[in-house]
């Protein structure tokens, strides 16, 4: 077991934080740290060996203490240095790779046996068995899913409901009963519930953390209630459920740390102060941390940006060479690719970015609300096509992206692409988008502003449930 990165300070209060391993759901809880330790609430932050240096650098400068576990080893397919999904060589190993995290049980409960008293823990929804842990232990766990409250209630309906199994075409749109003015599509639901026999071990995995979840003193989201309070009602209001507290935006939280000094700037960010310079909008890309998309999908892709006209910046972590032959000297007057890790937050918040071409993973969708910056939708698994019908259809900040046979898992021609860029960009659709977006984007502001705003205040009230001195 790693060693405690910083000594814990004399607060009273002790709150275990514990993210699965994976980009998307490790940054909203260093984010969530943040808020804790301003309140005065010693955090204690577990993690494996190889994650710990990207936490270690986000909560510098904090009180935070980082607790590594080893993660375990010889699981069939996964490589031994594998301890992040994006690392994964396939997302289809992923259940595989979750289930394994039940093997981090005895060290977890070795290093709670020498902790402060905790007051309450933190833990992603994919960490099931941390329950057990907190039962043995005595303090209450709150669950933590990426998703937002639109998914988890669109989603439980049409699977709780069995609507999955009525229509033969994976396209057919399904009216979903509770809110009779959304239409959903087995097609937006991950294959892995759409079974009606359903067997396996991403069955088993999802099962486990349902039930972990539903015996949890209750659910935390990474967003605001002035975005989707009909849900947030919808699902508190529910009887026998434990209630989902909404504490985000989180990445508010941490105010950006941007660099002045013009030349200092990473070169991309230099690139977009020359494009603000010239007048030139540019549309951000990107597929977050572990999407998969074929080569033939990135080249169409390729084209389609190269086809639009307009400016863009590209992060992937495709070579070159997969990009289509000669692309990026072509492009280079009004594209960049950049194939680094950036601060995604930094880029959507800068002025000459008007547009995010995003797979709708919720933290990207969150950090371009924040920023004011319209959504091209582009969902590719998890609970991102919900994201996207949110995104477009429910509160319109977005417009999405076109595929090939109207299906949203299709694919995407760069005809389809090169159409809804433009729309996105210059089109009438775009221009509302992006007026809704500015004012969310307000109210995501005041929402995590200091003791008035809905977000802190729910933080604290949560907080008050655990920690008071009586
Ligand atoms: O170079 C990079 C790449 C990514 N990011 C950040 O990484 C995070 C990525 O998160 P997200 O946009 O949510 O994408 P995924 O990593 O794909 O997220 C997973 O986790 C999310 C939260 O549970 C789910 O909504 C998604 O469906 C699931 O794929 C964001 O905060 C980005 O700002 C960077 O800062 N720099």
């Amino acid at each position: 077991m790693g060693s405690i990165s910083s000594s814990r300070d004399e607060s009273k209060y002790h709150a275990v934080l514990f993210p699965f391993m994976s980009k998307g759901h490790t940054i909203p809880q260093i984010h969530l740290a943040h808020l804790l330790l301003r309140r005065g609430i010693a955090v204690t932050f577990f993690t494996t060996p190889a994650n710990r240096p990207f936490i270690a650098k986000s909560l510098a400068d904090t009180t935070a203490s980082i607790i590594d576990l080893p993660f375990p080893k010889n699981i069939p397919e996964i490589p031994p240095e594998v301890e992040s999904t994006d690392k994964l060589p396939s997302m289809s190993l992923f259940p595989k790779f979750a289930l394994a995290t039940k093997h981090m049980q005895a060290d977890f409960e070795k290093a709670l046996e020498v902790l402060p008293r905790v007051n309450f823990m933190v833990s992603d929804g994919f960490l099931w068995w941390t329950l057990e842990s907190a039962n043995k232990f005595g303090f209450p766990r709150l669950v933590f899913y990426g998703m937002n409250v639109f998914a988890m209630c669109v989603s439980r309906a049409v699977v709780g409901a069995r609507l999955l199994f009525g229509p033969e075409s994976d396209d057919e749109l399904i009216t979903v009963p509770q809110f009779p003015w959304i239409k959903v599509t087995k097609n937006d639901i991950e294959p892995s519930f759409r079974d009606p026999e359903p067997k396996g071990l991403h069955f088993e995995f999802n099962m486990a953390c349902l039930k972990a979840g539903i015996n949890s003193y209750g659910y935390l989201s990474n967003s605001f209630y002035q975005l989707e309070s009909t849900f947030v009602d919808y699902w508190n209001r529910e009887e026998n459920r434990n209630k989902v507290w909404l504490v985000g935006p989180l990445c508010l939280a941490d105010p950006l740390r941007i660099e002045h000094e013009p030349h200092k700037r990473p070169t991309w960010i230099q690139w977009l102060d020359q494009k603000l310079d010239h007048g030139s909008p540019v549309l951000y890309v990107a597929f977050g941390s572990q999407a998969e998309i074929s080569q033939e999908q990135l080249r169409e892709i390729a084209i389609g940006l190269e086809k639009s006209g307009v400016n863009f910046l590209w992060v992937t972590r495709t070579k070159e060479s997969e990009l289509g032959d000669g692309f990026e000297e072509r492009v280079k007057e009004r594209g960049i690719v950049v194939r680094e890790w950036v601060n995604q937050r930094e880029i959507l918040m800068h002025p000459s970015v008007q547009g995010f071409l995003s797979h709708c993973g919720w933290n990207s969708a969150m950090e371009s609300i924040c920023a004011g910056v319209p959504i091209l939708a582009w969902p590719m698994m998890a609970e991102q096509h919900l994201n996207a019908r949110m995104i477009v259809e429910e509160i319109k900040v977005g417009v999405r992206v076109e595929t090939c046979n109207g299906s949203v898992r299709g694919f995407v021609k760069w005809e389809g692409l090169e159409k809804t860029v433009k729309e996105l960009m210059e089109g009438e659709v775009g221009k509302m988008a992006r007026k809704n977006v500015e004012d969310y984007a307000l109210k995501a502001k005041k929402a995590m502003e200091e003791e008035t705003g809905s977000s802190w205040q729910t933080l604290d009230t949560l907080i008050g449930k655990f920690c008071s001195s009586n």
